[in-house]
């Protein structure tokens, strides 16, 4: 279903309606999919797995009709466990991406489990701490976070960034020998009768761009097939409904249902008693799960009789964060942001690692020389997409990625392929002044200075100290001469320094987009996390919009981005910056793939112009989950004396006049005494005593990127 998913963002709907919507999907064709995931060890390219799927109707897995065997649980996680002590970091960035080398039989176990029964019990879920956090009137709604500004945060964050050194790869088979899928398939301009001969054939220098293309444009007809099979599905079930009552006759009379009791959704005492007794058993919570996405997709034929969707909802959330180790808030928040099928195609991708890729240092190289010379060290690659002229995605190695000559001279940067985006959509030019306001450990600010041709000036900012000297130490091996590193709180700019002619907000983020990389963020999330981390995010992107000149000859922009897929850290964020800056206009990122952001989601209603920001999913993209949205800073006006912002986006002004902007609401968002109290105790000075009670009472929150 995932696929039929794709590029087909609504906009979100009541959880009722939602899951009405998910009756039109068929979860045991999901659960095909996901037979063939586990059977393959690791994610192919989505599209293929939808044609063999359905050459091989008797797959068995959790949502579909399946028996499942073999082991079960969360290997997911024990593979992670391992990955992450298998690799080396560097420079302070985050192990990632190379981990996947070593390994090899605790991925294909977790593939093989996702889906798959078992009578081994799963491993617990991961174990992450729950900040202590209070703020004074913070509440997820975002006026009242008006009420006082965010006391502190603890700033500390994790890389989107691969910035390390790959595990030892030698002697072994690595884990992405069985080639991971390809990100985002979107060329749809090629197509070549014997690509299917030739895709057996070794990727060479020669052929690696044809083969790149090719690729894109199958997948891309592939993904039409399937959103063709769907809609058929989709007519099929609305003529006469026959398609779910397939299913749930071969799921209790066929083969796979042999000996299997029909699904009875347990009642609220049941399920207190299963809790006391340790929770149920995988098999149990797999069935039940493949259970409720089949009601819930045809909830008026499928449902028990006296049971209310809402039932059928909340036990199926409860069995997602049991099984996919989240806590119940965040499984719920998350599953709240698609429909119910597609929901489960994304905890799933959240458990497979996403393709390593490295991006070229046109500074030092060329692509192609590049390309070359890590295939002449048993580098197995090929370009990224046509989306981006200097990535590399990297399938397999014989060498250790992070610590090849080329790595070492500065030849790339280990860096997720999302993380390309905002630098594209901001689009730096030679000769420009630019901030990076958030940039360590540097992997956009290198980006920038190598678009820049080291001309004009990068100032790559960073609240946390720690973290620039990775900063400085990738912008001293890629050779960038044109930055200067800084270390403020975001939020004193544009006092420090301002008129930049382009402005790059990658802010703090939950880090929701990159649970696959990071999955403490399964655990370590809550509410309170997601309001302090929203209102540190308006703080944050006032002080950039007032940062960007106006005026500026080339540019004027502002690129706010975050690998969160929470909609409180992107649209409202957003919407807010539209409401208190009447100055900014929102304009096309001009990346050419990537969901609609939301206009409307759960009863809010955001500044229509959202639809031009760019949401991206792993389950979707194959790559990180990831927010980009792109301003047009514009010179201040000044509304009419008595005409009121409407709340609803930017508020009419007239030009030639400075518009007064409401400047208690900003307040509290802008409390530089505050934000200075802060930096003193963060710089371990002494706070005077008449600011003390304010700062014990300050919360911190891990935000990760
Ligand atoms: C998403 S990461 C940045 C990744 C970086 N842009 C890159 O591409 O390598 C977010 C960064 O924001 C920094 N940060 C957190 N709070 C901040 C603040 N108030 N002002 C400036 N930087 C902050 C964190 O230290 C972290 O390095």
């Amino acid at each position: 279903m995932g696929r039929r998913a794709k590029n087909k963002q609504g906009p979100p709907e009541p959880l009722e309606d939602t899951l009405a919507q998910a009756g039109r999907h068929s979860a045991n064709k999901l659960g095909k999919r996901k037979a063939e995931d586990a059977k393959e060890g690791l994610s192919k390219r989505p599209a293929k797995k939808a044609r063999e799927n359905k050459e091989n109707p008797k797959s068995k897995t959790l949502l579909g009709k399946g028996k499942v065997s073999e082991k079960p649980g969360r290997a997911p996680s024990k593979a992670k466990t391992k990955r992450k002590e298998d690799v080396e970091e560097e420079e302070g960035g985050n192990s990632e991406g190379w981990e996947d080398v070593e390994g090899d039989q605790d991925l294909k176990a977790h593939a093989r489990s996702l889906f798959h029964d078992s009578d081994d019990d799963a491993e617990g879920g991961f174990i992450g701490d729950l900040d202590d956090l209070e703020m004074a009137g913070a509440d997820a709604d975002d006026d009242d976070l008006l009420q006082g500004p965010i006391r502190e945060l603890d700033l500390d964050s994790d890389d989107d960034e691969l910035e390390i050194a790959p595990a030892r790869t030698k002697g072994k088979k690595s884990k992405q020998h069985e080639r991971p899928a390809k990100i985002i398939p979107t060329a749809s301009d090629q197509s070549s009768s014997d690509e299917e001969d030739e895709e057996d054939s070794p990727v060479t220098f020669a052929n690696m761009e044809a083969r790149s293309k090719a690729m894109d444009a199958k997948a891309t007809r592939e993904a039409e097939l399937d959103a063709k099979e769907m809609r058929e599905a989709e007519f099929a079930g609305a003529e006469d409904g026959d398609f779910a009552d397939a299913d749930v006759d071969e799921d209790m009379d066929g083969e796979d249902g042999k000996g299997e009791e029909a699904f009875r959704l347990p009642s609220a005492e049941e399920r207190e008693e299963e809790k006391k007794n340790g929770g149920p058993d995988v098999h149990t919570v797999q069935r039940r799960m493949r259970e409720c996405v089949r009601v819930l997709g045809n909830f008026k034929k499928l449902a028990a009789k006296g049971r209310s969707r809402s039932e059928y909802v909340q036990q199926l959330i409860s069995d997602i964060a049991s099984y996919y180790g989240y806590n119940d808030f965040l499984a719920e928040k998350l599953f709240q942001l698609f429909p119910v099928a597609e929901a489960i195609e994304f905890f799933e991708a959240n458990e497979v690692p996403r393709p390593v890729t490295i991006r070229t240092n046109t500074l030092r190289t060329r692509r192609r020389d590049l390309a070359q010379a890590l295939i002449n060290r048993g580098v197995n690659l090929e370009p990224i997409g046509k989306w981006t002229n200097v990535g590399l995605q990297v399938f397999e190695s014989s060498v250790p990625i992070g610590a090849t000559p080329e790595y070492l001279a500065g030849h790339y940067m280990l860096q997720a392929a999302s993380s390309f985006l905002p630098v594209i959509a901001l689009s730096p030019q030679p000769n420009e002044r630019v901030l990076d306001m958030a940039s360590a450990p540097g992997g956009k600010t290198t980006h920038m200075a190598a678009l820049m041709q080291n001309t004009g000036v990068v100032f790559a900012n960073d609240a946390n100290k720690v973290r620039t000297k990775s900063l400085t130490a990738n912008i001293h091996r890629l050779g960038c001469k044109n930055v200067v590193v800084c270390s403020y709180d975001g939020r004193e700019f544009p006092k420090v320094i301002g008129g930049f002619d382009r402005v790059l907000l990658d802010a703090p983020c939950s880090g929701t987009g990159v649970i696959s990389k990071d999955a403490s963020v399964k655990t370590n999330k809550s509410e309170r996390d997601f309001t302090l981390l929203s209102h540190l995010q308006k703080q944050l992107i006032l002080c950039a919009i007032d940062s960007v000149a106006p005026d500026s000859k080339t540019g004027g922009y502002l690129v706010y981005s975050t690998c969160s897929v929470m909609v409180e850290e992107n649209e409202a964020v957003v919407d807010y910056a539209l409401r208190k800056r009447p100055n900014v206009t929102l304009v096309d990122t001009g990346l050419e793939f990537g969901r609609t952001g939301y206009t409307r989601y759960r009863g809010k209603v955001f500044n229509e112009k959202l639809s031009l920001t760019r949401r991206f999913y792993p389950h979707v993209h194959n790559m990180d989950g990831f927010f980009v949205a792109k301003f047009k800073v514009e010179r201040r006006t000044k509304t009419r004396p008595g005409r009121e912002d409407t709340g609803k986006g930017s508020a009419e002004v007239e030009a030639g006049e400075q518009k007064a902007f409401d400047s208690d609401e900003d307040r509290a968002y802008m409390d530089m005494a505050e934000i200075k109290r802060k930096r003193m105790k963060a710089k371990g000075l002494r706070v005077p005593a008449q600011l003390k009670s304010k700062l014990e009472h300050a919360p911190t929150v891990e935000a990760v990127a």
